[in-house]
């Protein structure tokens, strides 16, 4: 029996880098499964990030979202995005060593202009602008040391993003 490989790829960047999207267009190109563990989290849950942030906590989530990562990491072999902060866990990064990892890097403009009023996304609460920066300026170095490659997405649409995934992951598998 073949033993499961894991995902293709795992997407992982700052809120507003792009991995929902992205992830969706390259399981379109690929016509495999794609998975995204914010909604694994919400349908295990039964309720939004939000929600699970608002009435149970952040720690409560990270260890939801660590426990999704390890599911997935185990079960799917299409595309995994993940959330934004969910290498910022140690048992995360663990369960992501010998993946390949994409960072899809955005810079402090056009991941404000991306995620907008910030609906949705717990962790922008207050003066939008200042949270990303904050958060860019902490998680950056952690992006960077779990990535085996980085592709910058400030100022190309998700498409141009996704194709330049999709060929630096075929060129790594035909290596
Ligand atoms: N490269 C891009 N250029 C412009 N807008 C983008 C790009 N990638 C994603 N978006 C938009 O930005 C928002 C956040 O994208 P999303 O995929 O949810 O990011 P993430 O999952 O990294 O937080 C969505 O409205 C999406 O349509
Ligand atoms: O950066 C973060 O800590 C978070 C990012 C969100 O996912 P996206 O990066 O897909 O927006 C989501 O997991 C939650 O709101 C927390
Ligand atoms: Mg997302």
């Amino acid at each position: 029996m073949t033993e499961p490989h894991g995902p293709r790829v795992v997407l992982i960047g700052p809120m507003g880098a792009g991995k929902t999207t992205v992830a969706d267009l390259l399981a379109q190109a690929w016509g495999c499964e794609v998975r995204d563990t914010d909604q694994d989290v919400e349908a295990q849950e039964g309720r939004s990030v939000q929600e699970i942030f608002i009435e149970l906590g952040e720690p409560y989530f990270r260890d939801r979202e660590r426990a999704a990562v390890r599911a997935a990491v185990r079960e799917h072999t299409g595309v995994l995005a993940l959330g934004g902060g969910a290498v910022m866990d140690p048992g995360t990064r663990e369960v992501l060593v010998g993946q390949r990892v994409v960072f899809l890097n955005v810079g402090l403009a056009d991941a404000a202009k991306r995620v907008g009023l910030g609906q949705g996304r717990p962790l922008l609460v207050g003066n939008i602008r200042s949270r990303i920066k904050t958060i860019l300026t902490e998680r950056l170095p952690i992006y960077a040391a779990v990535a085996s490659h980085v592709v910058d997405t400030d100022g190309r649409p998700a498409d141009e993003v996704a194709d330049e995934v999709r060929a630096w992951v075929e060129a790594e598998e035909g290596a």
